[in-house]
């Protein structure tokens, strides 16, 4: 070891032992404290304020900091060291940092700075401080043990040289089945999306692997910490694409010491909302249909269903109809209780269009009725003569349940259905859509209406509806909302989402290179930012690809450039690793050399492998052979819930999200991927799942997407030994 390594090493030992010492000692003195279960409420706060320590100070206490920055703040002396880590701790006596949590003002400069000799500053509560850096350093320390001591800028020497080894050690690491946090090597453009601020709509365009969920994770953490009196962790929801991806990200807010986020699918929360008043189509149905092969996919235009109602044009359609609606919405004629008593329909549309006209359709609906009610009991008790009065009161009622009738109460269903049955039959002028909604699509609509069945796109004029019926409970409404792969989101979808979340405080994030659900996701992103004021509307792009070695994401830019016409292609952090495999093979030997090339990779460290077919019926016959082959295997569907690691088998389209050591692609031939969009796509998000090794075979003809002339990033020989 050199000396001033030597030296640096032994200096981080001790000031490790110090700061063990110091955590190991409040703690002991935390856990001496008798845990109080009383009912004081003073007593009750302070024990929760104990708990939160002991919780931090015991997950401190293994990996207490991972990185040193030396800063001398302008008319300071000298540097100070500043250790960062995960949470913050005080030194008990004297309130001393010893450890500053990375999310405070301070630790964004360990995040910012980049080197050079010139000045650095960070934004504190007291406005801009100004300094100079003198050494960053990152520390690995597990198990309270120091690992490692990387220097990756040092003012004496003024390099910045080991800046990338240290993130290359850490992105060469083979994952296990679940997303881990960054907190260590997170890079200045991450960090600037992680500290903006909370009311905007934050868009980021990033490309496959450059850190766009766990960028947002760490907003989540960095929001709460930051605007900790205003945001609470139960108000902030992320959505993502299905159960098993919100599974597979679940690992990384405990590991910042954040819980109690909600998380979800804009399904499941949107038919929560609707309080499964609807059933949804089998989601595999509908994917298979969207990703078969060949002639046998639909064309996608604006007249697609998803793309259709999914619009801010329907739902602007859909909001003028409801206005006409709501003016029809009151009976038609004057209540007549009994022969001689009137209540015109005049009072009854004063009552319902303005005494309660700041209440949601069903709620005026419902106190004009208690209002009809009231008045007819106090009719009921104006007559004197008991008998006639039963007789009356008989009679009023059944009086008043036939004109009810024609005041029928509606739900979200029965609205939504009406607006189609209407649209079906050009007679029913007065409720009839401006923009008549195009006839297959109605068609199709009202077949599923017959099962109570409703498509994904449905969802959201289902809730625009529901939002007029029933107005939204201010319980439901969210601090803060991400939305993860929002390139699969339609514009009417986010719109609805931010009527349900305050002051525009989003986090929408994905890339519109993998947007393979285009029959119902956007195809800009200004299809959504339009729908934010521009004051309070960021947008940010990422370039930089963390997950994948250079040769894969080169190889991968290729698929995706031979099928799309973009400029968002992915800027690899300079990693290398093997070339990525394409191997042809025949009828026969097509399996042994799947079997062959799955024990070729787990002979190496890989420990997540995927096998990708092109649909799901695919990869269950993929599933079968290799469970017959002995291999345990998992097969993921559209309905998994849980990720498991291991050997995934899967259909490209539901990789989208996941990432694995080694990736190995089955059948690229041109019957799977041909030449366009959709299929560049699918194997862009395909070869980008990988970490370290891409594989791909085929038989006959190879997809026209795929090149394998540039001997630097690709091989058509199965490797000799
Ligand atoms: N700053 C970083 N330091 C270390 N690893 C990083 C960094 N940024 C991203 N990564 C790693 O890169 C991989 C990709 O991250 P993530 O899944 O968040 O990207 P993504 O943009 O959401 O990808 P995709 O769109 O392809 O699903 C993860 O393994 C993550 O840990």
């Amino acid at each position: 070891m050199e000396e001033k390594t030597q030296s640096a090493y032994q200096e981080e030992l001790n000031r490790l032992e110090q700061t063990n010492k110091g955590i190991d000692e409040q703690l002991a003195r935390l856990r001496s404290i008798p845990v109080y279960f009383g009912t004081d409420a003073n007593e009750q706060v302070l024990e929760s304020q104990r708990e939160h320590m002991r919780r931090n100070l015991s997950k401190a206490v293994i990996e207490p900091y991972f990185g040193r920055l030396d800063f001398q703040e302008s008319g300071i002396q000298q540097p100070i060291p500043l250790y960062i880590g995960k949470t913050g701790v005080h030194e008990e006596n004297t309130g001393d940092l010893l450890v500053i949590d990375w999310r405070a003002p301070v630790a964004s400069l360990f995040y910012s700075f980049t080197g050079g000799l010139s000045g650095a500053s960070y934004d504190s509560p007291d406005g801009l401080i100004e300094g100079l850096v003198y050494l960053k350093r990152n520390l690995v320390i597990r198990e309270k043990i120091l690992q490692r001591v990387v220097d990756t800028y040092d003012r004496e020497n003024s390099t910045l040289a080991a800046h990338d080894e240290f993130l290359l050690y850490r992105l060469g690491e083979n994952k296990d089945n679940k997303l881990r946090d960054i907190v260590s090597t997170i890079q200045a453009e991450q960090d600037r999306i992680i500290r903006s601020a909370r009311n905007t709509a934050l868009m980021i365009q990033g490309v496959a692997g450059s850190g766009k969920t766990t960028v947002a994770l760490h907003r989540l953490a960095f929001l709460l910490y930051q605007y900790r009196d205003q945001i609470h962790a139960e108000k902030m929801v992320i959505l993502a694409p299905n159960r098993m991806f919100l599974d597979y990200i679940s690992g990384v807010l405990p590991e910042l010491g954040v819980g109690n986020i909600q998380q979800s699918t804009f399904t499941d929360w949107a038919l929560d909302l609707l309080e499964q008043d609807v059933k949804l189509v089998d989601a595999s149905k509908s994917l298979t249909t969207w990703f078969a092969t060949g002639p046998k996919r639909p064309v996608i235009d604006e007249f697609t269903p998803g793309r259709y109602k999914g619009s801010i044009a329907f739902m602007q359609d859909l909001d003028e109809w409801l206005v006409r609606f709501e003016a029809s919405y009151i009976p038609t004629s004057d209540f007549q209780p009994w022969e001689g008593l009137l209540l015109p329909l005049q009072t009854i549309r004063a009552w319902f269009f303005v005494e309660n006209k700041h209440y949601s359709l069903a709620k005026r609906r419902e106190r004009v009725v208690a209002r009809i009610k009231r008045w007819l009991e106090m009719e009921l008790e104006r007559v004197w003569e008991t008998s006639r009065r039963k007789e009356l009161k008989k009679s009023s009622a059944q009086r008043l349940r036939t004109f009810l009738k024609s005041w029928p109460e509606y739900t979200s269903f029965s609205l939504y259905q009406m607006l189609y049955q209407t649209a079906a039959k050009p007679g029913t002028l007065s409720l009839q859509l401006l923009r008549p909604i195009p006839e297959p699509i109605v068609e199709a609509t009202i077949k599923l209406f017959k099962r109570k069945e409703v498509q994904l796109e449905d969802l959201a004029p289902l809730l625009f509806i529901h939002i007029r019926l029933h107005g939204i409970r201010s319980a439901a409404i969210f601090d803060h909302v991400v939305i993860d792969e929002a390139q699969d989101f339609s514009p009417f979808q986010v719109a609805i989402l931010n009527q349900y979340t305050r002051n525009n405080s989003f986090t929408i994030l994905g890339d519109l290179s993998q947007g393979i659900h285009a029959y119902q996701g956007i195809w800009s992103w200004d299809e959504l930012l339009t729908l934010f004021p521009d004051e309070q509307t960021g947008y940010f792009e990422l370039e930089r690809s963390y997950r994948s070695t250079f040769e894969i994401i080169q190889f991968a830019n290729g698929v995706l450039s031979r099928g799309v016409s973009t400029d968002l292609l992915a800027v690899p952090v300079f990693r290398s690793g093997d070339k990525v495999r394409v191997l042809q093979t025949t009828e026969t030997d097509r399996l042994p050399l799947l079997v062959k090339t799955l024990n070729r990779i787990r002979e190496g460290s890989s420990s997540t492998i995927a096998i990708i077919g092109r649909t799901e019926k695919h990869a269950e016959e993929l599933d079968q052979a290799l469970q017959q082959a002995g291999f345990a295997c998992n097969l993921i569907t559209a309905k998994q819930r849980e990720y498991k690691g291991g050997i995934s088998v899967l259909p490209v389209y539901l990789a989208k999200g996941l990432e694995f050591d080694a990736v190995i692609l089955m059948d690229v031939d041109t019957d799977h991927y041909s030449r366009d969009m959709l299929d560049a796509k699918l194997l862009y998000v395909g070869c980008t799942r990988s970490l370290h090794e891409l594989w791909l075979i085929y038989q006959n003809e190879l997809s026209p997407l795929i090149d394998t002339q540039d001997p630097e990033i690709v091989t058509t020989q199965f490797p000799l030994s």
